[in-house]
């Protein structure tokens, strides 16, 4: 029987660089977390693949799956549901392996009644300007989407205390080795290793 894996949850505002951070750590070629894809209610983006990026769902589907408990956490975010697939996550932390999920606030809100054991990281932007600037020049939202994600965004920073952790997204790689250096931490701390460690001091 394996250890039970570590559920991992990164959130933070629209556009600060959460998706772009996810998508580095899992291009490295020793990252040993599996990515939880979510349930959306969204249409895609140019280039987004249905089963990579999400799972598209219609506003019925979606709440058939809530219906039948299928969710681990929803959430509906700016006229959009987004939601989490609780059989994957259960499925793959009893295999003992760490789960990965990139939601916003409320979602990770549910998540952590539910795995109050989970690892909660906030993403944090340089600054409100380079928020902005990051979610105009992504150019995938109308004016009017982009200000509602900015609004939201300011009550989003202010839950940032109900996290384990604050990282900052200054540079991708720099925030993607914070990260890795998090988890690698938090495994320690929690499967106590050092005890294995303390072993090697031992007087025979
Ligand atoms: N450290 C960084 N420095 C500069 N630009 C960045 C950085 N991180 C991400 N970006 C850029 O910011 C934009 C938003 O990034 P991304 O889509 O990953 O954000 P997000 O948090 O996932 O947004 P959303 O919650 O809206 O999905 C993208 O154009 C991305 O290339
Ligand atoms: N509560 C949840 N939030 C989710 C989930 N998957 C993604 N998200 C978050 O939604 C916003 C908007 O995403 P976008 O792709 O439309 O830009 C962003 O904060 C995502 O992190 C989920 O399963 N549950």
């Amino acid at each position: 029987m394996h250890e039970k894996g570590l559920l991992i949850v990164l959130s933070g505002p629209s556009g600060v660089g959460k998706g772009t951070v996810r998508k580095e750590i899992f291009s490295q070629p020793d990252t040993k977390f599996e990515y939880s894809i979510s349930m959306t209610t969204r249409s895609p983006r140019e280039g987004e693949v249905n089963g990579v990026d999400y799972f598209f769902k219609t506003r019925e589907e979606f709440e058939q799956l809530i219906e039948q408990g299928k969710l681990l956490e929803y959430a509906e975010f700016v006229g959009n549901y987004y939601g989490t697939p609780v059989d994957y996550v259960r499925e793959t932390l009893n295999k003992g392996r760490d789960v990965f999920l990139e939601i916003e606030v409320q979602g990770a809100r549910q998540v952590r009644e539910k795995f109050p054991d989970g690892l909660f990281i906030f993403l944090m932007p340089p600054s409100l300007t380079e928020l902005k600037n990051r979610i105009v020049t992504r150019g995938t939202e109308t004016e009017d989407i982009i200000n509602n994600r900015l609004n939201v965004a300011k009550e989003e920073i202010e839950m940032m205390h109900l996290y384990d952790y604050v990282v900052e997204n200054d540079q991708i790689d720099l925030a993607c080795e914070r990260i890795n250096a998090i988890v690698v931490a938090e495994h320690c701390r929690r499967e106590r290793v050092e005890p294995k460690y303390l072993k090697m001091l031992e007087v025979k």
